[in-house]
């Protein structure tokens, strides 16, 4: 059973200004697509660099989480740092991820450029950033959805496989 982190970074949602509408998104994204077993751990945290970087290495260490995905505080804001707290908690990056993320979004929003989004490699762990507004969660997950099972497999994180109807995983031969 493959366990996927959902983290939402956001100081409003943190202190309930408002609900936090992109866990939940990334959530439902992924029950749609997943089709393999796999249990979600979530987590809501303020923009705070130091609680984001303990939050991802609790996930991916303690929790063993295979994939994780974050959403907010990716923009060029001050307290904008989930990039950081990623490059920080990483052993090694995977700038392709940000790059086709950005390349997708800007189809949709000219402020695609703004998203600072990345995405690396921790032990067994793949985490992956993604904007806060949750119209960006669909746009993003599926355009690197196709490229993460095969990535899973290649960092012994686990097993995912998708639904082909929604999204058509490619894995090398
Ligand atoms: N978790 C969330 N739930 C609902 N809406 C969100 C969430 N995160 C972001 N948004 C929306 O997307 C916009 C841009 O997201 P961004 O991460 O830049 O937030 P922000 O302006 O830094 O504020 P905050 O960190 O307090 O969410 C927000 O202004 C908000 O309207
Ligand atoms: N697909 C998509 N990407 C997007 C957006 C969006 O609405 N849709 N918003 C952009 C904006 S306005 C910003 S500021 C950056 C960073 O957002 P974040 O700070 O919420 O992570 O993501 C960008 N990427």
């Amino acid at each position: 059973m493959l366990s996927i982190g959902i983290v939402t970074v956001s100081d409003r949602a943190a202190a309930g200004l408002y609900p936090d509408a992109g866990g939940p998104a990334v959530a439902a994204w992924l029950r749609r697509v997943v089709v393999s077993p796999w249990r979600p751990v979530t987590r809501l945290v303020a923009d705070e660099r130091v609680r984001i970087e303990a939050v991802l290495r609790d996930l991916a260490d303690g929790e063993g989480c295979g994939l994780i995905i974050t959403t907010g505080g990716t923009g060029p804001a001050p307290r904008d740092v989930t990039p950081e707290a990623t490059v920080a908690v990483c052993d090694r990056l995977l700038p392709g991820f940000g790059e086709l993320m950005r390349r997708e979004s800007l189809r949709v929003v000219p402020t695609a450029i703004l998203s600072r989004q990345t995405a690396g490699i921790r032990g067994r762990s793949l985490i992956v950033n993604l904007p806060g507004k949750p119209a960006a969660i669909a746009d993003c997950l599926g355009a690197v959805m196709p490229a993460i099972p095969d990535c899973l497999d290649l960092i012994g994180a686990g097993r995912l496989d998708t639904d082909p109807a929604q999204c058509r995983a490619y894995r090398p031969d």
